[in-house]
């Protein structure tokens, strides 16, 4: 290995020894059927909430695994958990790596997970391959990727990237339960949460990461392609909606007399259709994932409603002209059907990102390399990739899953697949740990 050291980046030149890595895909299927039993929810469903007690155990789990392979673990004060194999230059800035394991209700053992076990494996097979890495490489497990508790997404890699709103607003954020997010993070352990910006990074504290993630669309898998190479991030958005009408008896009070918070939530859901539908564009995509109505009782005209609304397009300016027709419809329901528009909260709306260069050259060569047929394409999904993107170089390595399923648990991608990105992984990291 030593001696492709000072090869050029893009050169596709790689020992021998490189060419035939091996990944432990035993141990690996095993890992990530013996994580997906953390979960709050029966096989082959996974639900994994942040902080649960399912989450605390999957984080001793990864721990550990990062142990065992011999990296030094640590964690930050919101449980971002880093495990590092020191380069034989170590004060250089480290190549890093990584994804999530936190799972949304009712979603698959693949998620995030191949980017954090796959990433522990690559590290392996290097190491087996008898690699010495010059920059450190360190695996980031993130903490809270999926927005479900808090309805804050990638909340961990944001804190990293050093989102000065968010600190401020942990501060008095609750879960549907009342549960703060101090206190929940407090009871798996987190005695020090408060100090919040000690989490933050400097930028150039990476010289490179690289998340390897399942496509969780079915591009790759239609296109029989072993390797997806993301050039951008699409951007995403999320909204917060309250209406607030009279509510009464569903027998007794007549249609002309009526202030329905739900229909105007009905309706508003429908406007989002109909909003992203005419932005000319199939990029453009929203979902009402959140709708619920009080006091929820079948005889009782709803006298709230709240509605939680994602929309991502990989061009910010239509998609912001998107939420902001939302927010006129939303206005011009709620007059329509003498309703309040109690709130209209924009949780968050990220601009898209771009990968690196370097990061997406390496990737292709290691692909070569490893014989295996790739292309470049656009993730639509969001990642802690976003968010790392503004403090690091990033990159990210996808492989096909079946039919494209995710977040939910018919979400599969083959061991031969996570292989493949295991092995892509592994020597794109090798490549950008010489630089
Ligand atoms: N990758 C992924 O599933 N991220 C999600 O949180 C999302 O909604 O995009
Ligand atoms: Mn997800
Ligand atoms: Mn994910």
């Amino acid at each position: 290995m030593e001696d492709f050291s000072g090869y050029p980046i893009h050169e596709t030149h790689f020992p021998n020894s490189l060419s035939s890595l091996s990944v432990d895909t035993e141990n690996l299927q095993k890992q990530i059927d013996e994580l997906s039993s953390f979960s709050d929810s029966p096989a082959p469903s996974v639900t994994r909430i942040l902080y649960s007690e399912k989450d605390v155990s999957a984080r001793r789990y990864i721990k550990n695994l990062m142990a065992v392979a011999g990296l030094s673990v640590r964690e930050d004060a919101v449980g971002n958990i880093f495990g590092r194999w020191s380069g034989y230059e170590p004060e250089l800035p480290p190549v890093s790596t990584g994804s999530h394991t936190d799972a949304i209700p009712y979603s698959g053992k693949y998620d995030g997970v191949v980017g954090v076990l796959g990433a522990i494996e690559a590290i392996g097979v290097l190491k087996r391959s008898g690699f010495k890495p010059k920059r450190s490489l360190e695996v980031i497990m993130f903490t809270s990727e999926e927005p479900t508790r808090f309805g804050i997404s990638c909340l961990g890699s944001r804190l990293m990237a050093g989102s000065k709103g968010l600190a401020e607003q942990l501060k008095k954020t609750v879960d549907s339960e009342n549960v703060s997010f101090f206190d929940a993070a407090r009871s798996a352990g987190y005695a020090n949460v408060e100090e919040l910006s000690t989490v933050s990074l400097e930028k150039g504290s990476y010289s490179a990461f690289v998340e390897l993630h399942i496509e969780q669309g079915p591009i790759l898998e239609e296109a029989a392609t072993h390797i997806g190479i993301v050039t951008a991030i699409a951007a995403p958005a999320s909204i917060k909606v309250d209406f607030e009408g009279n509510g009464g008896h569903a027998g007794a009070v007549l249609m002309p007399q009526r202030n329905d918070a739900g229909l105007a939530a009905a309706e508003l859901a429908l406007a989002v259709e109909k909003h992203v539908l005419a932005s000319g564009s199939i990029d453009t995509v929203g979902t009402v994932g959140i709708l619920e109505l009080h006091p929820g009782a079948i005889n009782s005209i709803p006298s709230r409603s709240h509605l939680e609304i994602d929309t991502r397009d990989i061009d910010e300016k239509r998609r912001n002209t998107v939420i902001e027709k939302i927010h006129q419809s939303a206005l011009s329901i709620a007059s329509g059907r003498k309703v309040k528009l109690s709130e209209f909260r924009i949780v968050n709306q990220d601009p898209p990102a771009i990968s690196d260069e370097l990061i997406i050259k390496a990737a292709e060569s290691a692909s070569e390399v490893l014989k295996l047929s790739y292309k470049k394409m656009i993730s639509r999904a969001y990642h802690d990739s976003l968010f790392m993107a503004r403090v690091s170089p990033m990159g990210m390595i996808f492989i096909p899953c079946y039919k494209g399923y995710s977040h939910k648990p018919e979400e599969f991608a083959s061991m031969d697949n996570i292989a493949n990105g295991v092995k892509v992984l592994a020597l794109t990291l090798a490549k950008l740990s010489l630089v």
